[in-house]
């Protein structure tokens, strides 16, 4: 069904995505300010960022769908605006709600999305895989946002594109639907289709990306695997208890690669490293305090994401 090709080898994978020193400003305000990322072929690379933080200019620069101010964008080569034909066929893209016409059935935009490459794919098993078979014959207009968010998945892979662009993937999406598109992105990936995927959802992003870079006010504020993320946020191993008898608060901020500590109805939570944890089992034992509910986690990318963009203190 799908391109078939190699699966994904981490060595010496080619470059497919190039942005190099990226600008893009608004009314004189820099909302893309120097970005630079490099996808490799055949990988899912992630992009987060708060609200506003130059996500979408980035990749519609990609996409060719904005000219930049400044700097260099090249997929597989091609500059997205001058060569935006030769671009076009080999890159999927989601659409914008207003792109398609209301009252297009979903197998009339199918069918027609399918017309406009070269050698594109069967749409009938793409839309069982997206549960949009039971709709074909429904009008876009009459479709719920769930429904119309999977025809846009849909639309974009079914030109059987080397790269796809999703923005928002599973936005509106219920669990299942969700956990389908996971599914259908990763085995997208397996058969040697690189991804670049902006999002929003922390869960999507550990579970999906090979790599992430995170963009905080039009700069990349780390590039990195989402371990690799956790691994350089400031609160990396999160441990949490409750004492058996009071912890005074100056032993507490005095452990080493202490990133945060926080008390809530006699329960402590602390982040930090190793380091930390060990410390805390020292000053416990010194103490004769015993921990109850004793946890010790992995930070989540969550709370690597917040440490990444923590705005700064004034
Ligand atoms: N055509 C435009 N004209 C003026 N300002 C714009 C335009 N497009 C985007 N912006 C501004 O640029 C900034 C970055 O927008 P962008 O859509 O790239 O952010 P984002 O990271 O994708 O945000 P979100 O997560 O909210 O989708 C925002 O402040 C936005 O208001």
């Amino acid at each position: 069904m799908w391109r078939t090709g190699p699966g994904r080898d981490p060595r010496n994978m080619p470059t497919v995505i190039e942005v190099t020193d990226l600008r893009k400003s608004y009314g004189g305000r820099a909302v893309v300010d120097g970005v630079s990322l490099a996808v490799e072929e055949g990988e899912i690379f992630g992009i987060l960022g708060p609200n506003g933080a130059g996500k979408t200019t980035t990749v519609e620069c990609v996409e060719g769908l904005r000219v930049p101010d400044a700097g260099r964008v090249r997929v597989a080569g091609l500059d997205p605006v001058a060569d935006h034909e030769k671009v076009a066929r080999l890159l999927g893209a989601q659409l914008q709600q207003s792109e398609l016409q209301p009252k297009l059935t979903v197998r009339e935009a199918l069918e027609l999305y399918a017309s406009f490459y070269p050698g594109p794919l069967d749409w009938a098993p793409l839309a069982e895989r997206l549960g949009l078979t039971g709709k074909l014959a429904t009008r876009f207009g009459r479709l719920s946002g769930g429904q119309r968010q999977r025809l846009f998945i849909a639309l974009a892979l079914i030109g059987n594109p080397r790269v796809v662009v999703l923005d928002e993937l599973t936005t509106g999406l219920d669990p299942r639907a969700r956990r389908d598109t996971w599914k259908l992105i990763e085995d997208v990936r397996d058969r040697g289709v690189t991804v670049l995927l902006v999002t929003h959802f922390m869960e999507e992003a550990q579970r999906l990306c090979d790599r992430i870079a995170v963009i905080d006010k039009g700069r990349v504020a780390a590039l990195d695997t989402p371990a690799g993320l956790i691994r350089r946020s400031a609160g990396a191993t999160v441990i949490s208890f409750t004492p058996s008898e009071p912890l005074d608060d100056h032993d507490l901020v005095a452990l080493p690669a202490l990133a945060s500590v926080e008390r809530k109805d006699g329960r402590i939570t602390l982040s930090g490293t190793d380091e930390t944890v060990n410390a805390v089992i020292t000053l416990l034992a010194r103490n004769h305090v015993t921990a109850h509910q004793l946890r010790v986690v992995d930070a989540t990318l969550d709370d690597a994401f917040l440490d990444l963009t923590k705005e700064e203190a004034a």
